[in-house]
């Protein structure tokens, strides 16, 4: 980033405005930026909705591509299984300059992006936020205010791009890891939420903190074997970091199943499942885990036409 872009209000557009676009227009907006926020179902107002009351947020929002043109950054907030959807919100608001940044869980959340946005900068992230979207544009913030970005100079333009935001950009030498770490908690707390039909309280029951902790080992095991520097202390830590949720707080994936949407599983279970296919670990959680939350989605169909990697 030039001294002149760091002074700059810079463009940006956050496509999907649900739950995290919410939370990052909202952010992009207090530290001055120019913000679109392009949305698939109209509402008139964002409303951002914390501890602290409610604030209305007065970024432009977009439901036709005819008033676009290309901007600086690009927030990408949409579920993994819709991001083939967004190709031409990225045709409209890409060209060499932008600079894409996927907000996304999982841990391949930029490989089917390079593809959309040829020419562009693809960064991907992972946020450590937990919000909800109560109704088209209105969101609610139950805590959080970080994501982890790869380190190097995109992230340091990123880290003056969210000045004033209130949100922390941390640049990490180590993305794969990091990456696996949050896919160890959203591996679990995602389908057992969804499943059960419960918020965070659902883990206070024994026999579901159980089977988060074998979820977990299960994609620890993956994790050291595609190179992510963890061990059975980062498993403890994330069990811990799940004790302190508060009770009225949910996942992304459980307010999916209460709204009859798909489910996210192919990012998450499911990349366990097929990273550990390719390095011949077996992994019966998280493959029961993918089943199910398979048989309860809604049909939606990957990038490539198919719907799953021989998992059901
Ligand atoms: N919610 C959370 O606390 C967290 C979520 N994440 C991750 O962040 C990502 C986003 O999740 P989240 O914000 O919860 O999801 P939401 O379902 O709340 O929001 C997704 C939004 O994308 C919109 N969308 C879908 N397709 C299009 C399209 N073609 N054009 C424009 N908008 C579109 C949807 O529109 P419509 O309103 O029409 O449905 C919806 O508003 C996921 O990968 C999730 O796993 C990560 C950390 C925390
Ligand atoms: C579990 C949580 C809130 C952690 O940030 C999340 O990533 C999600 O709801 O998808």
């Amino acid at each position: 980033m030039t001294s002149a872009e760091s002074r700059a209000r810079q463009s940006v557009a956050v496509i999907g405005a649900g739950a995290v676009g919410g939370v990052f227009a909202w952010a992009m907006h207090k530290a001055g930026h120019d913000v679109s926020l392009c949305a698939r179902t109209p509402f008139d107002e964002l409303v951002i909705q914390t501890s602290d009351g409610e604030e209305r947020v007065p970024v432009r929002v977009v439901t036709d591509l005819h008033d676009v043109k290309p901007v600086n950054w690009v927030l990408l907030a949409v579920k993994s299984f819709d991001t083939v959807g967004i190709a031409r919100w990225l045709a409209a608001l890409c060209d060499q300059d932008t600079t894409v940044v996927v907000l996304q869980n999982g841990v391949d959340q930029a490989d089917g992006v390079h593809g959309l946005a040829p020419g562009t900068t693809v960064l991907p992230s992972l946020v450590y936020i937990q919000a909800e979207r109560q109704a088209p544009g209105r969101v609610r913030l139950g805590y959080g205010n970080s994501i982890d970005v790869p380190a190097g100079p995109e992230a340091e333009r990123l880290v003056r791009l969210f000045r004033g935001s209130g949100m922390e950009v941390r640049p990490q030498k180590d993305l794969t890891t990091a990456a696996w770490r949050k896919l160890m908690l959203n591996a679990a707390v995602n389908p057992l939420t969804a499943l059960t039909l419960r918020r965070m309280e659902a883990m206070q029951d024994s026999m579901i903190l159980e089977l988060a902790a074998g979820l977990m080992r299960e994609t620890l095991a993956v994790a050291v074997a595609v190179g992510a520097e963890l061990t059975e202390a980062d498993v403890e830590q994330t069990l811990a970091f799940m004790g302190e949720f508060s009770e009225g707080n949910g996942t992304s994936m459980l307010y999916d199943r209460l709204a009859g949407n798909a489910l996210e599983w192919e990012a998450l279970n499911g990349a366990v499942v097929r990273h550990a296919e390719t390095h011949g670990i077996d992994v019966p959680l998280n493959r029961a885990m993918a089943a199910l939350l398979h048989a309860l989605s809604p049909q939606k169909t990957t990038a490539d036409g198919g719907l799953s990697s021989g998992l059901v």
